[in-house]
């Protein structure tokens, strides 16, 4: 069976669910048809019900998944004839296959049982808030012991701060927010401050004097914009470090929804139909998970990206598409069809650190020649190297860079668990990392960033309990499974981020490797998605404390590209075989563009197309999602 929140069942089928112990069983009526009654069987999973006098089958049995239930509540009747009645009414929002398609989509499922035995509304009402209160604590994946049944409360309420842009996208995010968004979050039980920015610039500026404890979290429904307004807005404060804990959810609601897409598809939900219903579900059954960012370093400016750095084709599809924003995503495909007729090559050098030996992809298809450069950088141009000074030879050979060692990589990590080891470790993350700011002393054993999947979501301040108690069972051992542990932040003296990288105008370490070229496009990016169909990075995680780099080199045909741009729909593209397509996963990197012509995109927005470096922050921010 699918354990996914998403796809189908958390926890199994309604035979399975037969199988628990049943915490609460009663007699009740079935909303609208009031005449029949139901026997319903409450267990840890979910809710069965069947007809009293019906005979009980395998079809006849009903059943609602608390694994797809938001909530529920106690009503009464406002017709006078129905005025003892208790009625609770559950908020399910379960999956359904879509017709011609093997995918699941939800749909709202709301269920209504009526109690009738006790002559009094209040009498009816006991029995039916006492369901109440363990179908709330079910949902929410909260424990509940058949002994503490009757003495169950009601969970504490959690609080949103709503930030609605309202010239996102094709203007449309209050809308969507009132009519989609509002009514299921007050199904949960959320309670929610709305407010509508009213200039660019109004998120950033809301979350520099933020009181962090007020709320569980802030919640962005608009485009990616909004998103990096807030992080860059919490990121600026002086308690930076507390602040960009506030949990960070978004629903789309403008043209480019990139992280809403990124987190529906890490938990497995819809991300082209009904997104905003599926984002909203994510969002009520949330956990929190570490996110990172990526600090952003030019000589006039120093920002915190969440999302990508694009260079060359792709950042101009998404500039010169702004103009056609009222179109929605649309304008990315129509821009994307002229920049490709009128296809420019972007001369410049990139940089990085990969996380693994880099081997460049055109030695390995052996149409290309490489050259091996004497001096502290590796340089490799593949098509213009009478532009390249100062080499020792030409030769065909396959260029690999001393890489941050890949078993400090989670994913690749083995378990380390000796001092001895850990000491080895640490030599080794020492001498691969480019600077002398390592300093393990520094280290923050807070997050695990462990990518598991909840098989339950807890709220918001639930998580942060229970992070507490997880930070005193982190072990010095499990913690430095990856280097993201080691690059863990705390305060520096001053009170700012700690880098890893050099300062802009010095030479790179030995270990990065330099590529000088004519390009098509360069595009770092941290999450699975750039659109709802641009799938740059499948393998992406939100904490796995890399830089997905794709790097598209001049010489590439114009049919090519446009094949390998039909293919990030489904993200199928990291398995094209041009050697003009390489993907290479980094902790930094540097990019300097020749010339001061050409545009430079961090997360959707425009920043100065002078040279610019980068370094990932594992686990920095916090996201509301499933994974
Ligand atoms: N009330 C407002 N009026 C004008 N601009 C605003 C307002 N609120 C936010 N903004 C700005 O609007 C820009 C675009 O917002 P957002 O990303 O939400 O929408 P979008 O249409 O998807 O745009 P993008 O394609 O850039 O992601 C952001 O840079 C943000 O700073």
């Amino acid at each position: 069976m699918i354990v996914k929140m998403g796809t189908v069942v958390v926890g199994g089928t309604k035979q399975n669910m037969s199988k628990e112990e049943i915490l609460l069983q009663g007699k009740f009526e079935l909303f609208p048809n009031e005449k029949s009654f139901y026997n319903v069987e409450l267990r840890r999973t979910g809710i069965t019900y069947y007809p009293v006098d019906g005979v009980k089958t395998n079809k006849s049995v009903k059943y609602l998944h608390f694994g797809d239930v938001i909530g529920c509540r106690c009503r009464k009747s406002l017709d006078q004839k129905h005025a003892s009645k208790a009625y609770l009414t559950i908020f399910a929002y379960p999956l359904r296959k879509k017709l011609f398609s093997e995918k699941y989509v939800r749909f709202k499922n709301h269920v209504t049982f009526a109690r009738n035995f006790d002559s009094t509304f209040d009498g009816n009402r006991k029995v039916v808030e006492q369901w109440r209160r363990v179908i709330l604590h079910l949902c929410r994946q909260l424990p509940v012991h058949k002994k503490d049944v009757e003495k169950c409360s009601v969970p504490a309420k959690t609080k949103f701060l709503v930030l609605v842009n309202p010239h996102s996208g094709p203007g449309k995010a209050m809308q969507i927010y009132q009519k989609q968004v509002a009514p299921m979050l007050d199904e949960a039980d959320i309670q929610v401050k709305l407010i509508q920015t009213d200039h660019a610039g109004h998120g950033m500026e809301m979350m520099k004097s933020i009181n962090r404890t007020d709320y569980h979290g802030v919640v962005i429904v608009s485009g990616d914009g909004l998103i990096y307004e807030v992080i860059n807005g919490l990121m600026s404060r002086v308690d930076w470090e507390d602040a960009i804990k506030l949990p960070i959810g978004c629903l789309p609601g403008g043209s480019g929804n990139a992280l809403s897409c990124a987190i529906n598809y890490s938990a497995g939900e819809s991300v082209e139909t009904d997104a905003v219903l599926h984002s909203t579900f994510i969002l009520i059954k949330h956990r929190i998970i570490p996110m990172d960012l990526v600090l952003i370093q030019q000589p006039h400016q120093q920002v915190y990206s969440f999302l990508s750095v694009c260079w060359g084709l792709l950042a101009d599809i998404d500039y010169e598409s702004e103009k056609f924003r009222a179109i929605g995503e649309a304008r990315f495909t129509l821009q994307a069809i002229r920049r490709i007729l009128s296809l420019r090559k972007y001369r410049g050098k990139l940089s990085f650190l990969p996380v693994s030996e880099y081997i460049p992809k055109s030695s390995i298809n052996n149409n290309s020649k490489i050259v091996n450069m004497s001096g502290r950088n590796r340089r490799v141009s593949l098509q213009s190297m009478e532009n390249i000074e100062d080499h020792d030879d030409t030769q065909d050979v396959k260029v690999r860079s001393k890489s941050v060692p890949t078993h400090l990589h989670r994913g690749i990590s083995e378990s380390i668990d000796n001092e001895e080891m850990f000491e080895e470790q640490l030599t080794d993350i020492r001498e691969s990392l480019p600077s002398n700011e390592f300093n393990p002393g520094n280290m923050s054993l807070e997050d695990s960033t462990e990518n598991k999947r909840p098989e339950f979501s807890l709220s918001t301040e639930e998580m942060e309990i229970s992070d507490d108690r997880n930070k005193s069972s982190v072990t010095m051992s499990n913690s430095v499974n990856s280097l993201q542990e080691v690059l863990k932040l705390s305060k520096t003296s001053n009170g700012e981020v700690p880098t890893m990288l050099p300062s802009l105008d010095d030479q790179l370490p030995d270990n990065w490797v330099t590529l000088e070229d004519d390009f098509v496009t360069i595009c770092a990016t941290y999450q699975t998605h750039l659109g709802s169909d641009v799938i740059m990075a499948p393998d992406a995680r939100f904490s796995d404390g890399l830089i997905h780099l794709c790097i598209v080199r001049n010489g590439i045909q114009k049919t090519e590209l446009i094949q390998i741009m039909g293919m990030l729909e489904k993200g199928s593209h990291v398995d094209h075989p041009s050697p003009f397509v390489e993907l290479v996963k980094v902790l930094a990197f540097r990019l300097e563009p020749e010339t001061s012509d050409s545009i430079i995109m961090v997360d959707g927005e425009k920043v100065d197309s002078t040279s610019l470096q980068a370094q990932v922050l594992p686990g920095l921010a916090k996201l509301m999602a499933i994974q």
